[in-house]
This record gives C-alpha cells, structure tokens and sequence, in this order.
C-alpha cells in the first residue's frame, strides 16, 4: 500500500461530485484487497455536503473522520473516510441539485488549493479532482476558467498540459478554454515547443513509456492542403516540433481526421491537438466515463474525471462513479512511476 493518502477535492456539491464519491469510497472499500494502488483517500471539503448528499439521495451515510491534518489519515479506520474541512462553508440549506450557485465558488477554490497545497509539501501522494461547474467559478468571481489553470497557478506552471487517457488513447489539447476564434492567435512556436516538450517528458516519467513516439494534429483541414487553407502548420507547429527534433519523437502534423483510427494512432504515446474538441470528441467517443483526465507538466499528481457536474442527473442517483475510481488508480500509478523515474534519473 502506498504511505501517502489521496487527496479528493469537494468539486462542485450541486452537481454528482458528492454522489460519485459516496459510491466510489464505498465500492473501493467493498473490493479494497483488490484494487491497485489501496491509498487512504483524504476528502478535502465540507463534510455537511457529503452528509447532505446522502440523505437527500437515500444512502447510507458515510463513516467520517474530521482530521486536521494529512498526517493523521494513517490512524483513520479503513471503512471510514478521513475529511479535512474547510475554512468557507457551504449552506446545506440553500444547496439543491443542478443550481449554478456562485455562493460555493470559494470553498471550492479553496479545497482545490488546500489539496494542490498538501501535495505541493508531499502530505498526500496526488490530488483527485471531482468536477467544478465553470460557471460557478465564473459567478464567484474567479478568473480561472478550470482546475487546470488553477493548479497552474498553484503550482506556479505557466504552462500546465491537459491529458485525457483512456483504454490506449492519450490525447492532448494545446488549447483548452477559450473560443474557437482565439485559437489560431493563441498558439506560437515557443507555447507548442513547451506543450511538446512536457508531454514528452511526462509519457516517459509519469507513464512509464521509454521512448514514446508522438502524432502532431494539424491545425487545419487536410494540414492546410499545402498552404491553400491555412499556413499555421508551416509557421508555427513544424518550427516548434524542429526545434526540439532529436529530444522529442515527434510526428506530423497530420490532417487531425486521418489520425484517431485504431491502426493510425496505434504507434503513438499520445496525440496532441490544436484545440479543445479535437482532443476530447474522439476519447470521449472512444470511452466516456472510462477515461481519465491528468494535468501534465506540474510538481504534483493531478487527475479527474471525464465528465462534468452533470447538473441534469445531479441528486437523481443515475450518475456512474467508475471514471473516478478510475482517476484514484491512474493518480496512485503515476505517483509510483514517477517516484521510479525520480530514483533513476537523480
Ligand atoms: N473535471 C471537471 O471539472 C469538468 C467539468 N466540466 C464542467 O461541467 C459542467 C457541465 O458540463 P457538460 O458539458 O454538461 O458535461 P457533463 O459531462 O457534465 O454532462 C454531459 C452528459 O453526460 C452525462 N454524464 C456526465 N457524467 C456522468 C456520470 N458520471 N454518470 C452518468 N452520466 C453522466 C450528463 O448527465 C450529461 O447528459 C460545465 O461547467 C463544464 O465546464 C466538464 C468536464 C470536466
Ligand atoms: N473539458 C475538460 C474540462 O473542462 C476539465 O477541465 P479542468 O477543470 O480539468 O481544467
């Protein structure tokens, strides 16, 4: 069993976050013997929450522990689940399923930074993250527009990478919440050399791949057709993958549409894409609610869920917790690998 506890952060509380943990804590504890990694799980949020999702929704209520710090999850019984509480407070009064409430923004920011916090001083080994609604972080005032560019900010990454991974596909977008119309302006030879450069180096420290080969997406349709609809391919993503040519196995950049059949994509460690929906249609066709999502490139282990708050099923009892089980797995994983990694390359 790993010595350090995972740190879950409390995610939205009007959306499944709360469900999915409940059902999640108690199916890892029912199979505990068998499933990977065995970390204690360290819930850092509002314990009114987890109690208010369960009674609202009919099931049992959890065994909580309040611990005031990482250090005393060892002492907390297996069937019980250790919560760290939180300055803010959510009021269970005025909390219902499926509300954007621009009220919880703050405890939410402040669980995710309490987690990045305790990972940052390696209290916990990774930080699991239960979906936030955007708007909420929005409404609340917060700039960020997700855990991705929060953690950057935490962590003090200028540029910290989204992954989503799932049964044999890594894919990655270089742009990530911002318009369609934005991307073309946001993307440069120094932000892709970065963006390749990190992924490069995390398949072989956090997934455990030697020399992972890497497919490029090209920005255009058919690459630009040879500059007859567009030459972000020649100005920008070919000078970026030169200039890390003999570091990185980087290929491309290929018309993105050729590029996510199974034998197309079969050599390749991951795929990175120009933009949000090019990376996330295709995994999330391949395998909603398996895949899991990792921020590279950051001090800390970080990883989530596929999915969002699914407000429409929120406090319904249909939303599925596989994906984090999953996510708790894949953070336990990569902790261990990177821990190797660090052994190996002093
Ligand atoms: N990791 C995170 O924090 C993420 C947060 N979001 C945020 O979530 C909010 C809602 O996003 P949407 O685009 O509506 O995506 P969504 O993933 O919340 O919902 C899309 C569809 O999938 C269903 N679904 C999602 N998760 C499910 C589960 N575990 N079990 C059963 N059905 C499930 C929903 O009911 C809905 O029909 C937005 O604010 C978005 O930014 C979205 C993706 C990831
Ligand atoms: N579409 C993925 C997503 O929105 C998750 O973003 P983040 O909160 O992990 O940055």
């Amino acid at each position: 069993m790993d010595a350090l506890p995972i740190a879950l952060t409390m995610g939205d509380p009007a959306g499944i976050g709360p469900e999915i943990v409940l059902k999640a804590f108690a199916q890892q504890q029912r199979e505990r013997q068998k499933r990977l990694a065995g970390a204690k799980w360290l819930w850092v949020g509002d314990p009114e929450v987890l109690l208010w999702t369960a009674q609202q929704m009919g099931l049992v209520p959890p065994k909580l522990q309040r611990v005031r710090q990482a250090a005393e999850v060892a002492q907390v019984a297996d069937e019980v689940l250790a919560v760290l509480p939180l300055e803010a407070c959510i009021d269970r009064h005025k909390l219902a399923f499926g509300v954007a409430d621009g009220a919880h923004a703050k405890a939410v920011v402040e669980s995710i930074e309490t987690a990045t916090a305790l990972a940052m001083s390696g209290q916990v080994g990774g930080v699991v993250t239960p979906p936030i609604h955007k708007g909420v972080l929005h409404a609340g005032g917060y700039r960020w527009p997700g855990h991705t560019e929060l953690l950057g900010h935490c962590t003090g990454v200028t540029t910290p990478v989204m992954m989503l991974a799932g049964r044999g596909l890594r894919v990655v977008p270089a742009t990530i919440h911002q318009s369609i119309r934005s991307v073309p302006d946001s993307l440069s030879v120094a932000k892709l050399t970065q963006i390749f450069s990190v992924v490069g180096h995390s398949l072989q420290q956090d997934f455990g791949l030697r020399e992972p080969r890497i497919a490029i997406c090209a920005l255009n349709p058919h690459a630009g057709e040879g500059g007859a609809f567009g030459d972000e391919e020649r100005r920008i993503i070919q000078p970026a993958m030169a200039a890390l040519m003999g570091e990185v196995r980087l290929e491309g950049p290929f018309p993105a549409d050729a590029l996510f059949s199974e034998a197309a994509r079969a050599p390749y460690g991951a795929i990175i894409c120009m933009y949000h929906d090019q990376a996330l249609i295709p995994i999330k066709m391949h395998c909603f609610g398996e895949a899991t999502n990792i921020t590279l490139g950051l001090p800390i282990i970080r990883t989530s869920v596929d999915h969002g708050t699914a407000y429409d099923i929120a406090g319904s009892g249909r939303a599925k917790h596989g994906a984090l089980l999953i996510a708790v797995e894949q953070a336990a994983r990569m902790a261990a690998n990177r821990r190797t990694w660090q052994q190996e390359h002093p």
